[in-house]
Formats: structure tokens, C-alpha cells, sequence
């Protein structure tokens, strides 16, 4: 009989092959136990549960560093998604007691509290993609908080970089966010009724529509929200911003055959309804979508928008609604998961984010996802240097000096004005020097090429600083505060008092933001004790005939070589 393995061990780091089926017994409460009962666990069979499981002893052994971060890593569709419910569902299970003093009622509902926060972040995070029906757009630090008697009182959960753009653009046979097909597939007529979305309607947004994914759980989500303390108000609010967004999608703009008249919108645009889902007034929505505001001293001239300047603005307030409206799910669910400080002393991190990515097309996105993955490589491979008690080379002197000369350099550059070309040129001259990074100058598009410890990455240098700056037309937000749900307005007034536009506060763009949670981020791994599990997808198709004892498995851990180069990179976009 063939006997099929899944987990192996790789030095320091557990090797998980994603077998692409559900394995009976090879997760449940039983096999949980036994490891959990095991007096030698490592003993056993390699095992997710053995990373877990070590986890908590180290926390119960109370030997520092005595917070643990589990680290899972892979390419999309490895299964890191699916490893880190599990560690989650087994620290729900063991660290939970029947004999605590509390009462059983308080210590279930916050297991599964936190459990419940995956359907719902799931929803809204995760999309179908074509290398995973299940992608998480987005990073996670999931922190389980445990108190003195290493027993689950709460959880914390910090995101990185979701993925907006694809509210609004999605690539051929990929599909938009979960919860749109969720809405869509399971609303009852009322709902349907209520959200202005009669059976069979087409919706630009919802490309795939008829491609049925697992995730499609509507009941699922909305009981995890019931569960987390969303109220039916709420939810409703909540469904009425998403069909909003939808609506949004079938706006189409004509250009006028007067220039300096704004762009018509079709009749079928006009009684689409987003104003009444976003209860805002009809025509100012109409008015922001179509002409912009510019400041010219205390005077304020307006201007008609081209029809593809319409279309930007029109994706611009699809995208910034669903990003703030994903903040405000995941501050929720910190405030209904998270325990008080004085309850918790110790915790055990789950983090699970992007893989490196290199796509046809490369951005600012990969730019960032690929540093963090250069970020958590480099993390691993001192941890793995120093298990091996082999001596750290040492690269913070120069690193550092890199560091602080670009920055000096990038100063003078906030706020410059550059094509992509310029931009290359400028980028080229300060970075000559690093053999990381390679330039092609007779190239039509504007790139780099950066060669990443997992391979050789062109990012295109067209739209990066714009995607930095990932400007959001003041009049949009303004209309967005007067609007009568209760959800939409909350949540831009409140980020109007979080960001005070004020003179001479740095900018805070898309890098400087995700630099600053990576840098917590690792600084976080840097005082705790780490575990690696390295998850594999054992062939691009999603085949599910492969176990550890058919893939030959190539164990080399290159070392980190360019990993400074993208501190240079990515301040040049700060
Ligand atoms: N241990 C497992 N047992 C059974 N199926 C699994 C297992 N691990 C992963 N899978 C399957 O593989 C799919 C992809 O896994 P997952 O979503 O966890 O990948 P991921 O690494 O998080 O990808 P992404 O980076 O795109 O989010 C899952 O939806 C599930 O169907």
C-alpha cells in the first residue's frame, strides 16, 4: 500500500506539500490530542501540529524569548491560507480548557470569536485567482494572546496591503472579491430587492459569475458576523455600501461633443441606483464623477474630466470605499477578539502573507509583496545561520549607510514631477552600482530587473509613483462623509480626524505605509521565537495525486542578495 506524507521535516523548517484533497483523519480532535498528550511529540510523524505544539510548550516552559511567531510561507495556492486555520483551530482546541475557573460559555465564545474571524476577512480579503480558487489578497499577523495558564483569551489581527485594485479590475479568468458572488448567488428577493439586483442582471465587476468556488458561502459569513457581534443593521449597512460598489461598476461615460461640457452618462447610468446605495445626493455624485475641483489659491476653478479621467475616478471611489470599508471590518474584529491587556501575558503569532509574486507585468505591488518576502528570507536565514551557529556575516554598516544616503537623495525628490523614463534614468544613476539590479535602456516600457533570492523579477516603472501616491480626489471623500449610511459616513469622518491634512506632516503614501507595518512586523519576529513551515504546491494544476514521497523536493535556500537594493527602490518611491 502506498502511504501518502505530507509534512517532512527540512533542518529548522517544517515542509508542508498541499495534497490539493481533504486527508480524513489527518486533522482531527483525536490526532490533535495525541499530539498534544504526546511526551515527546517530535517523535511522531512530522506534523503541522509538532510546529504548534512546540509553540506552546516553549510559551508553557517560559524560556525567552517566550513569544512565539509560527512564520508560513509558500507561492499562491501552497497552502499557507489552509495552515495557518489549522494551527489557529488547534491553539482553539488545546489551549482552551473545560477545567478552567471561568465560565465555560465566555472561554467557547471567544475561540470561536476567533475562529469565526477567518470566514469573514476570507470573504472580503480572499478571491478566485488562477493560480487558487481561495487567494488571500491581502497579509495577515494573526497574535493569539494566552494568559497565565497558557489557556486562548483573545487574538489580534494585523493586515498588509490588500489588494484593491481588483474591486474594480480583475485579470482574464480571475474574479472579483468573494463576498460580491456571495451576495449575488445567495441574496433572498427581498435582499435582491433591497440592493437593487434583480435576478440575472450583469454586473461589469463580477466577471466568472457562473464559475462555482467553495467559498461561496454567503450563510457561512454572515453567521461568523453574528457571531462577532455585527448587528442586522450593520450588516445591512454593510450590503447596501457592497451593492453600492457593484453599481458603480455599470456607470459608463460618453464624452461630450463640447469639450468644456462635462461627459454624459447613458440613460441606464443615471437610474443605476448608487447614489440611493451609497445614499448620497444623486447629482453630486454624478457632479464628483465627472468634474474636478482645482485650487488655484483661495479660488477653486471646476474642470470637466475626459471620459477616461471619469472612469478613474469612478474605480478611485469603488476602491477607496471597499479598502476602508476591509479597515473597518478588521478594527471590529480586534475590538471583538482582542482581550485586555491585563488578562494576556503571552502569545503565539500566526503569519501568513503573500508569496513572492512575478507576474508578466510587475508594479509597486510586487515591488512591496517581493521586499517583505526578501524581508522574512533574510529573517529566516540568520535564525537559520545561527541555529547552525554559524557566524552572521555582517551587512548592517553598509546597509544602513545605503539607507540613509538614499534617503537624503530621495528628499529632494518628494513631490517632483516624472515620466517613467526620467524616473529610470534617475533610478539607474543612483543605483549603478548594485548588481542586483539590472536596467534595459532600449526597451519601449520603462523597467527594472531585479534579481530576487527566488528569481528575476521586471517591474514596470510606468504608474509606480502614481500608485504610491494612490491619490483620492478630495471632492470623492467629502461626498462620501455627507452620505446618510450611517457605516459610509462613520468611516470617512473618522478617517478625515485620523489623517489631518496638515502642512508639513510627512505624506503617507502606499510604501511609507506598508515599510512602516513590515518594519513593526519584523521587529515583532526579531523578539520572539520563530518556526518555519514552508508550504509546497506540488504542481501548477492543483493535481491531487502528489505526496512527499513523489516530489523530489530541492531543499537549497539561496541567501538574501538584494535584499538592501529594495530599501533604495522603494524609498525612491516614497
Ligand atoms: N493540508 C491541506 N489539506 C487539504 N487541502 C489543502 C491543504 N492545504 C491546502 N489545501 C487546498 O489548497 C487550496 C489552496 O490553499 P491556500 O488557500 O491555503 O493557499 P495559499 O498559500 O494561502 O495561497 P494564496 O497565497 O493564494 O492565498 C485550499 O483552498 C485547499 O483546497
Amino acid at each position: 500500500m502506498l502511504v501518502k506524507v505530507f509534512y517532512t521535516h527540512a533542518g529548522c523548517t517544517l515542509v508542508a506539500l498541499n495534497p490539493f484533497q481533504p486527508i480524513p483523519d489527518l486533522y482531527t480532535l483525536d490526532v490533535m490530542k495525541e499530539y498534544h498528550g504526546a511526551p515527546q511529540p517530535q517523535e511522531f510523524k512530522p506534523h503541522i501540529f509538532i510546529v504548534a505544539e512546540e509553540a506552546y510548550r516553549n510559551v508553557q516552559g517560559q524560556l525567552e524569548p517566550v513569544n512565539q511567531s509560527l512564520v508560513v510561507s509558500g507561492e499562491s495556492g501552497a497552502g499557507k491560507t489552509w495552515t495557518s486555520r489549522c494551527l489557529m483551530k488547534y491553539y482553539a482546541t488545546v489551549a482552551a480548557s473545560s477545567s478552567v475557573v471561568k465560565s465555560q460559555d465566555t472561554v467557547e465564545r471567544i475561540e470561536r470569536r476567533v475562529l469565526d474571524s477567518n470566514p469573514i476577512m476570507e470573504a472580503f480579503g480572499n478571491a478566485c485567482t488562477l493560480r487558487n480558487n481561495n487567494s488571500s489578497r491581502f497579509g495577515k499577523y494573526i497574535q493569539l494572546q494566552l494568559d497565565r495558564c497558557q489557556l486562548l483569551v483573545g487574538a489580534s489581527v494585523q493586515t498588509y496591503l490588500l489588494e484593491k485594485s481588483r474591486v474594480a479590475c480583475q485579470l482574464a479568468n480571475e474574479r472579483n472579491f468573494h463576498i460580491f458572488y456571495q451576495m449575488m448567488k445567495m441574496a433572498t428577493d427581498e435582499q435582491r430587492k433591497e440592493w437593487k439586483m434583480p435576478p440575472g442582471q450583469c454586473f461589469v465587476w463580477l466577471p466568472n459569475s457562473e464559475k462555482t468556488v467553495e467559498e461561496d458561502c454567503f450563510h457561512e459569513t454572515v453567521e461568523a458576523m453574528v457571531h462577532l457581534g455585527i448587528n442586522t443593521e450593520r450588516q445591512r449597512q454593510i450590503f447596501r455600501i457592497l451593492a453600492g460598489i457593484l453599481q458603480l461598476g455599470n456607470v459608463n461615460f460618453y464624452s461630450s461633443t463640447d469639450e468644456s461640457q462635462p461627459c454624459n452618462l447613458d440613460e441606464q447610468s443615471k437610474g443605476i441606483g448608487s447614489d440611493l446605495l451609497l445614499c448620497v445626493p444623486a447629482e453630486e455624485l454624478q457632479m464628483c464623477l465627472r468634474v474636478r475641483m482645482l485650487k488655484a489659491g483661495k479660488q477653486s476653478v471646476l474642470k470637466p474630466c475626459s471620459q477616461a479621467e471619469c472612469s478613474m475616478r469612478r474605480d478611485c471611489l469603488a476602491k477607496v470605499i471597499y479598502a476602508q470599508l476591509f479597515d473597518w471590518l478588521v478594527t471590529f474584529i480586534n475590538n471583538s477578539i482582542c482581550a485586555d491587556k491585563s488578562t494576556w501575558c503571552n502569545f503565539i503569532g500566526v503569519l501568513d502573507v503573500y508569496g513572492f509574486e512575478c507576474f508578466q507585468i510587475n508594479n509597486l505591488e510586487q515591488l512591496c509583496i517581493n521586499y517583505a518576502n526578501e524581508k522574512l528570507q533574510q529573517h529566516f536565514v540568520s535564525h537559520y545561520l545561527r541555529a547552525q551557529q554559524v557566524r552572521r556575516p555582517s551587512t548592517l554598516h553598509a546597509e544602513m549607510l545605503t539607507t540613509l544616503h538614499l534617503r537624503v537623495l530621495q528628499e529632494s525628490r518628494l513631490n517632483r514631477v516624472s515620466d517613467a523614463k526620467t524616473l529610470r534614468v534617475r533610478l539607474e544613476k543612483e543605483l549603478c552600482d548594485n548588481a542586483n539590479i539590472s536596467w534595459d535602456k532600449f526597451s519601449k516600457e520603462p523597467h527594472f530587473t531585479v534579481a530576487h533570492y527566488a528569481g528575476k523579477v521586471h517591474y514596470q516603472i510606468q504608474g509606480m509613483v502614481e500608485k504610491n501616491k494612490d491619490p483620492v480626489p478630495p471632492e470623492l471623500s467629502s461626498l462620501l462623509q455627507k452620505s446618510d449610511n450611517p457605516l459610509l459616513h462613520q468611516i470617512f469622518t473618522d478617517k478625515e480626524t485620523e489623517n489631518p491634512t496638515t502642512k508639513g506632516l510627512s505624506k503617507v503614501t502606499v510604501v511609507s505605509k506598508f515599510k512602516n507595518s513590515l518594519e513593526s512586523l519584523m521587529k515583532i519576529l526579531h523578539t520572539t521565537t520563530p518556526h518555519y513551515t514552508r508550504c509546497i504546491k506540488p504542481n501548477p494544476d492543483c493535481f491531487n495525486g502528489c505526496s512527499l514521497t513523489t516530489v523530489r523536493l530541492s531543499c537549497s535556500w539561496r541567501p538574501v542578495a538584494s535584499w538592501r537594493l529594495f530599501i533604495s527602490v522603494l524609498l525612491a518611491f516614497q
